[in-house]
């Protein structure tokens, strides 16, 4: 069915209702909150209820007598289950078409619900042109959406991607909704009270993404000022259950108070939004349905990527024990060294046309003549010390002794574990020698008799890498000659590998790696398959291990 016959079809019907703006649709409550819960907000296994399932049944039998502001709000319901209809079945449209394009081969990401939405604007069919305060007629608290553009086809939420959504009133800013997706760090503490990151701070994509400052300006500079005028926000928070996502509407909230605090170093925006009380709770209102839906919920995300872009792939974070999410910590992705550190280069290698076992290679020379990697990544055999070229090596990046330097390739899912706290997992398989996951933290010089709790089963977030005297001649900054031994501190700023799990039998083995500095000291602790290791099963090292010896277990290619 084409575009054209689908408008045709479903005619004109979802037109917009709205009123001139500034609109205040929040009839329902208008109490200010005093009394707060304090009991955890588990968002992710809210019972979230379908459009189709909301209790107020507009379907019910048409004998019963129904006040004029019931029939207001049936048709309300009515336009805004047509809009999404229409939605989908455009949705659906484009999505055939992008599938018989793609013919099974990935192109690129296209964002077919936002091209949906898209149409339906253009063609005049959202619900509301207009951006509004307060509650959306037609939508119910407990209202839930599979995909991010219906928020905006309703009225709900007109971003497709930001968080903040704000029109301008009188001259000024101020903040319609935010969808609380849990990215940055959204930690919704209770049921109430809903801690919300401001937006910006981040210049450019992925792993070039660079930390900035936010600025009172755009959605937090209307959050801001919705608080001084006490206007109320909408909050939708973004749930993940086994079928998938979906944005389900939790009411009206208002701006209690924000701050600026640092976060790596940079200044990032707090919110702190309160629910308005009076309004409806769906999780309240119908128990038996809310322990039916929490229990169906056996396992939910709670952190869309914990690595909050900083890895090659998503990290998402999944509880099915308690719903909470993991401790605050700064994700790094490579070692973080002391002032000063610096980095003692030998010379590299001057193989131009990618390095090969022989002894014209000096850093297959320094590896026993051999180039430690198969052709496909895999290390061949643990040894006390593999020598990866670096950044002194005239060889490219795709030289095949360059492997762990290029992170992780893995699709890893921390989950939460009955008695062990969180552990790690991969959604694909691993083959045995690959390349998982550096350990990284911060770099630490421990002192002669400072006792540092790891090893024997009891390491918490450290990783000892060997003793040996530290020459503070070449410290700058250190005067105290007896420290001896580094450390890896994973507790504060870490990366994935501070959540693997010990075991006696580990699927995994650590390696110590050299290439961005040659301080046998201090090498990065690698982890590697020590054998073939099936999707989802936990990912586990022997912590008692001294990762100055060579991992005793065995491994086969
Ligand atoms: C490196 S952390 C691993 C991540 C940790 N589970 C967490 O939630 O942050 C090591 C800690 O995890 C727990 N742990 C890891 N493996 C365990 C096991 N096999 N049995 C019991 N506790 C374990 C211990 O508390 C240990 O101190």
């Amino acid at each position: 069915m084409s575009e054209k016959q689908i408008l045709r079809i479903y005619g004109n019907s979802s037109n917009s209702t709205s009123s001139e703006h500034p609109s205040f649709n929040f009839s329902r409550s208008l109490k200010r909150p005093k009394v707060y819960a304090t009991r955890d907000f588990p968002e992710h296994c809210e019972p979230a209820k379908s459009l189709a399932s909301c209790s107020r049944n507009y379907d019910a039998s048409v004998n019963e007598a129904v006040s004029p502001k019931e029939e207001q709000e049936k048709m309300d319901r009515k336009k805004v289950k047509e809009a999404l209809k229409l939605f989908q079945e455009i949705y659906k449209h484009l999505s055939d078409e992008e599938k018989a394009k793609r013919k099974g081969e990935f192109i690129g990401a296209r964002r077919t619900d936002i091209e949906a939405a898209e149409r339906l604007k253009k063609k005049g069919k959202f619900i509301h042109s207009k951006k509004q305060f307060g509650h959306i007629p037609g939508i119910s608290i407990g209202d839930r959406f599979r995909l991010r553009a219906e928020l905006a086809v309703i009225g709900l939420h007109r971003q497709y991607t930001s968080g903040i959504d704000y029109m301008v009133h009188e001259g000024k800013k101020f903040a319609t909704s935010v969808v609380n997706s849990g990215r940055y760090e959204n930690k919704a503490k209770t049921v109430d009270i809903l801690i919300y990151s401001g937006q910006g701070g981040r210049k450019g994509f992925g792993n070039k993404a660079e930390q900035v400052d936010q600025k009172l300006e755009r959605g937090n500079l209307a959050l801001a000022n919705s608080m001084e005028r006490e206007y109320p926000i909408r909050v939708i928070h973004k749930c993940h259950d086994k079928e998938g996502s979906s944005y389900v509407y939790d009411g009206l909230y208002f701006v209690k108070r924000f701050w600026r605090e640092k976060d790596q170093g940079k200044f990032v925006f707090k919110f702190e939004l309160l629910r308005i009380s009076g309004q409806e709770k769906f999780s309240r209102r119908n128990p038996i349905e809310s322990r039916k839906l929490k229990s169906s919920c056996k396992e939910c995300c709670v952190v869309g990527d914990v690595s909050e872009g900083r890895e090659n792939m998503q990290i998402s974070v999944m509880n099915g024990v308690d719903g909470e999410k993991p401790e605050i910590f700064s994700y790094i992705t490579e070692v973080s060294y002391p002032e000063w550190f610096k980095e003692i280069h030998q010379s590299g290698c001057d193989c131009t046309n990618g390095c090969s076992s022989s002894i014209r290679c000096r850093c297959s020379f320094k590896n026993r003549g051999e180039i430690p990697f198969t052709e496909k990544g895999a290390i061949i055999g643990p040894r006390p010390v593999v020598y990866e070229c670096g950044p002194s090596c005239k060889c490219p990046p795709s030289c095949m002794n360059r492997v762990t330097q290029h992170g992780p390739r893995i699709k890893f899912e921390l989950f939460k574990t009955e008695s062990r706290g969180w552990g790690v997992r991969s959604r694909s398989y691993i083959s045995s020698g690959s390349f998982v996951c550096e350990f990284v933290g911060k770099l630490r010089q421990i002192k002669d008799k400072q006792k540092v709790d790891c090893g024997q089963g009891r390491f918490s977030g450290f990783v000892k890498l060997g003793s040996g005297k530290y020459d503070a001649s070449s410290a700058e900054g250190s005067s105290d000659r007896n420290e001896t031994g580094f450390i890896l501190d994973a507790k504060e700023s870490g990366n994935v590998g501070r959540f693997i799990g010990y075991s006696s039998s580990p699927n995994l083995l650590i390696q110590r790696v050299l290439y961005n500095h040659d301080d046998e000291r201090m090498p990065h602790i690698m982890m590697f398959a020590a054998k073939n290791i099936p999707p989802m099963q936990e990912l586990t090292c022997d912590y008692d291990h001294p990762v100055d010896q060579i991992c005793r277990f065995q491994y086969r290619l």
